[in-house]
């Protein structure tokens, strides 16, 4: 039917060849003649003879390579300056500008392989590697595609998702994936026809973005920024580069049936038109946007934790309503066009990899390639930056040297004369280059990069000396991979046999490498995990305080090796790992003049853990503590149960020995607008995700840890430092029913925020901090209002926690319905959401999921901060049939584990349309011994 197309005759001519090829796999001839007839292109990996290099429309050398590249993934490229390098616009737009005049040569220089040889560019890589070493290019290229194909599919699953409710992001990929599979199963000629208008629709919605968002672009909205490191700009520059360079291993592909006769130049000049313009644009853009959205609250709140790009496009482009949600659509389709030539390279390098892989069809690999693609963006789609840069830059490191090796053949073997490649010899081993000088070249070449890299899995010497990456900084973000399932732990008996009295907590440090426990005990544990046979030591044992410890907190290793204890003692306590050698002072000599001779007194002698300083601030028991997010700087939050949270600053880092109270309020009576005054701070900003505790085990039962606590109060009223006793009668009896604890939102993009449960109120507040002004409870939530258990229940904002303060004085008020105390409160990690998770566990056994979604009010100025967060209840489980002591997420937020007075861990887990379901549970024997007396305290039926 499109007899006129010049290129219909050659595809034709050319499937002759392709049938020629796979003639000896019968299986597929009748397949690939049916899909000759659908145009399908089928033919495979051989070049292209000159008489069929004919096509003169060399403007489409300009439109391939503006469509593959002015869609969101440039975008999400850009944006990961501010977003992800923590750079400021201006520093972000110089680098871009700087790396994309330079990078976008080399990928243009390799779309004139195409025309002038005829060879795909795997084959072409025999030219300088040899028919056999070739393999290697083309397996990393198999890889590298499958990979932009991933992240391509992720953002625009993404984007679709963000624009309907009932679109979740797994939909969203497949739908993207499937696009990518039609238009590359078609081959050549489709998919040059394809991105000679897929670039329209990305023109039309850049543009409108920025006329819609325009007026928020003036210089007030950018944050400052710190100067940047070396390091950080490195890291950036070589990211972006990564970007465009990793092209050159597949622009040769798409230029084997253009003019052989062309002029080079023009070839070149059409190439690098259309990745600059297109590359510049989108990565401009995404730097402005993402630089702009910390001070916009409607972009910010689409950007999730910065990281959901088609949030944050979305967002923009709200205000245009309909026409808006119709250009993401539009940008999210359009990933496409940087899908189909990547997936129809993947195929080819599939083919160059060895004959056996040449005899299948093109189509095929398209196929292969897709049932890959789908399932791994899903799961990848939870960390899309850790992702984008992961993959990016490793593909960055092979493909730069690739083209170095390829150039350099060019230039000094062949004297850039095409005519020195003798094409026919394709497929010829004696006949083309050993191929150890470009294997030896290349393994040199990671002689250099692999001391370079700086990656989450490795780290160079030298990258480790301060450059940064040379492909990518070394951002600890995301990098607490190592989860380990507590259960696992429980298996093994690890921690029943932990401490001689019930474990409290056990927490994780950043690296899952080492877990520390505290129990009634009084002591902390530290365990080291043996990676050579996964076994856990006890690294050092130490009595830690005067009375039963309720939580720990493992610090940052930004901030050394570091834990905050929290005691019924009424203390806090920072302790600071030193170096065996010089322990017997150090762990002695503390500047801050606290009490530190009880701190070693009868802890084992090899301990070497020192007491930094004690934090005597509260009038109750302190039931929690939690360090801040590495991005707030060192700061600790902790509450007790005089219901005050308390937020500590480090003054003094190296030492350890200075805090300051920065913070302390009420939970209880903290209004939504007024509280006592902040000092204003400073924010070390920085990239990364905080330190993440992930340990579910709580063999504690609730009452016994009660029962404890009122010993230790009565223990150390009498004994300790600066304890008052209990200020409101009948606490004591309270404290057995009460909850309190805490939960740091993970992303700094909000500011401050944590989440706070306390005493018998049964909500949780969630508390924003602010440099400049005073915390203010912006959103409650309130489980009991309505009685429905799967009712929304988004406290109105302001709610004024008078209902549950009620509750909570009137003691046992008898016509106050019964509220139960919250035991557990833990924040998501935000993986790439645009709402948040929150879960909570409390005494009346149920495990529930919150869904806190940030204001979505148009209307609403920027600096109006105390904006309208809402919340829902997702999910609510009482499978454990009594109190539930604990709930932790996973690192990417997507398994839940809760512990309960049941003697269970019971994980919950996502299924498809965010229904939250159980995802099995295990037992903790010995539990069961204390499930009696734990029964009798929580009366379900109340
Ligand atoms: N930089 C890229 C190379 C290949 N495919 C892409 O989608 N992106």
């Amino acid at each position: 039917m499109d007899r006129k197309n010049p290129l219909d005759s050659i595809v034709k001519s050319d499937s002759r060849e392709a049938l020629d090829e796979i003639r000896t796999s019968g299986p597929y001839r009748r397949v690939t003649k049916f899909l000759l007839h659908l145009g399908v292109e089928t033919h495979g990996i051989s070049p292209i003879p000159k008489e069929e290099r004919v096509d003169r429309r060399l403007y489409q050398m300009f439109f391939v390579w503006f469509s593959a590249n002015l869609n969101i993934l440039d975008f999400s490229t850009g944006s990961a300056g501010p977003a992800f390098f923590n750079l400021g616009l201006h520093d972000s737009l110089v680098i871009l500008l700087v790396v994309d005049v330079i990078s976008c040569a080399i990928p243009a220089f390799f779309a004139v392989f195409g025309p002038k040889l005829g060879t795909r560019g795997m084959v072409q890589a025999r030219f300088s590697w040899g028919y056999y070493a070739a393999a290697i290019p083309s397996i990393l290229n198999v890889f590298s595609s499958q990979g932009f194909l991933i992240l391509n599919c992720i953002i625009g699953g993404q984007a679709l998702a963000s624009v309907s409710d009932n679109l979740s992001v797994t939909a969203g990929i497949v739908i993207i994936g499937v696009l990518a599979l039609i238009v590359t199963f078609f081959g050549y000629k489709v998919v040059h026809w394809y991105e000679s208008v897929a670039w329209i629709p990305n023109a039309v919605a850049f543009i409108v973005m920025l006329g819609v968002g325009g007026k928020h672009l003036k210089s007030s909205t950018f944050p400052a920024h710190p100067n940047p490191t070396t390091a950080t700009i490195l890291s950036f520059a070589t990211f972006v580069a990564s970007s465009v360079i990793s092209w050159c291993t597949i622009t040769p592909d798409y230029g084997v049936y253009h003019d052989a006769t062309a002029s080079s130049l023009r070839i070149f000049v059409y190439a690098y038109l259309g990745f600059f313009f297109a590359s510049f644009t989108g990565h401009v853009l995404g730097a402005v946007f993402a630089a702009a959205a910390p001070g916009v609250e409607l972009w910010q709140s689409g950007f999730g934790n910065g990281s959901d790009l088609g949030g944050l496009i979305s967002a923009v482009l709200s205000p245009t309503g309909g026409f808006g949600k119709f250009l993401v659509v539009l940008i999210a389709l359009s990933t496409t066009s940087a899908c189909a030539p990547t997936m129809y390279t993947f195929g080819l390098s599939f083919m160059s990899i060895a004959p056996i892989f040449a005899r299948f069809p093109r189509y095929v690999f398209a196929i292969i390639s897709e049932a890959i693609l789908i399932p791994v963006a899903i799961v990848g789609a939870t960390r899309f930056y850790a992702t984008l840069v992961n993959i990016l830059s490793v593909i960055g490191y092979w493909s730069t040297a690739f083209a170095a090796i390829i150039l350099t053949e060019h230039v000094f073997f062949r004297r850039r004369d095409f005519l020195f490649y003798n094409v026919d010899e394709w497929n010829k081993p004696r006949r083309l280059p050993p191929g150890i000088a470009a294997v030896l070249a290349f393994a040199g070449s990671f002689g250099v990069i692999v001391p370079s890299m700086s990656q989450v899995w490795y780290s160079g010497p030298i990258a480790q000396a301060g450059t940064g990456d040379i492909g990518i900084d070394h951002t600890n973000s995301e990098q607490n991979w190592s989860f380990l399932d507590p259960c696992a732990m429980i298996q093994t008996g690890l921690i029943q046999n932990a401490h001689s009295d019930l474990v409290t907590d056990a927490s994780y440090d950043f690296y899952g490498l080492r877990l520390a426990t505290c129990s009634l005990d009084q002591r902390i544990k530290v365990w080291h995990l043996d990676e050579s046979n996964g076994t856990w030591a006890v690294e050092d044992d130490w009595k830690a305080h005067d009375a039963p410890v309720s939580k720990l907190s493992w610090a940052h290793p930004e901030f050394g090796s570091v834990i905050a204890s929290s005691s019924f003692d009424r203390t806090v306590k920072i302790w600071e790992q030193v170096s065996p050698l010089v322990q017997p002072d150090a762990s002695q000599t503390n500047g801050s003049g606290v009490n530190s001779s009880q701190s070693s007194s009868s802890g084992p002698s090899n301990s070497r853990w020192a007491e930094r300083t004690v934090l005597t601030d509260a009038r109750g028991t302190v039931r929690a503590v939690e360090f801040a997010p590495q991005h707030f700087g060192l700061k600790l939050a902790s509450i007790a149960s005089d219901n005050q949270l308390r937020i500590y600053e480090c003054l003094e880092q190296p030492s350890l020995t200075a805090w300051q109270l920065s913070e302390e309020l009420d939970v209880l009576t903290l209004p939504s607008s007024t509280s006592p005054s902040l000092h204003s701070r400073n924010h070390t900003v920085a990239v990364a995700t905080p330190t993440q505790t992930s340990a579910t085990l709580d063999g504690a039962s609730a009452s016994l840890v009660a029962q404890a606590l009122q010993q230790g109060l009565q223990q150390n009223v009498a004994g300790t430092s600066t304890s008052q006793p209990p200020s409101r009668p009948g606490l004591g009896n309270r404290e057995a029913d009460g909850g309190w604890c805490i939960s740091w939102c993970k992303d700094r993009y909000w500011g401050e925020i944590i989440a706070a449960g306390s005493g018998i109120s049964g909500v949780i507040k969630i508390i924003q901090l602010s440099p400049s002004r005073r915390p203010t409870s912006i959103l409650t939530l309130d489980p009991t209002p309505v009685p429905a258990p799967q009712a929304p229940s988004s406290a109105p904002e302001g709610t004024l926690p008078v209902p549950s303060d009620a509750a909570a004085d009137g003691a046992a008020a008898a016509n106050v319905p019964p509220r139960f105390a919250i035991t557990s409160v833990a924040w998501a990690p935000s993986c790439g959401r645009s709402y948040h998770l929150i879960a909570t566990g409390g005494r009346d056994g149920h495990v529930r999921i919150w869904r806190v979604k940030p204001g979505e009010d148009l209307e609403r100025e920027d600096d109006d901060e105390d904006g309208k967060w809402t919340a829902s209840i997702v999910a609510d489980f009482d499978q454990h049939k009594s109190a539930v002591t604990r709930v932790e997420w996973n690192i990417t937020g997507t398994v839940l584990s809760s512990a309960g007075n049941d003697g269970r861990i019971r994980l919950w887990k996502a299924t498809s349309g965010n229904v939250w379901r159980p995802a099995g549970s295990i037992g903790v024997e010995q539990a069961e011994e204390t499930e009696p007396t734990e029964n009798k305290d929580v009366d379900m039926d109340a």
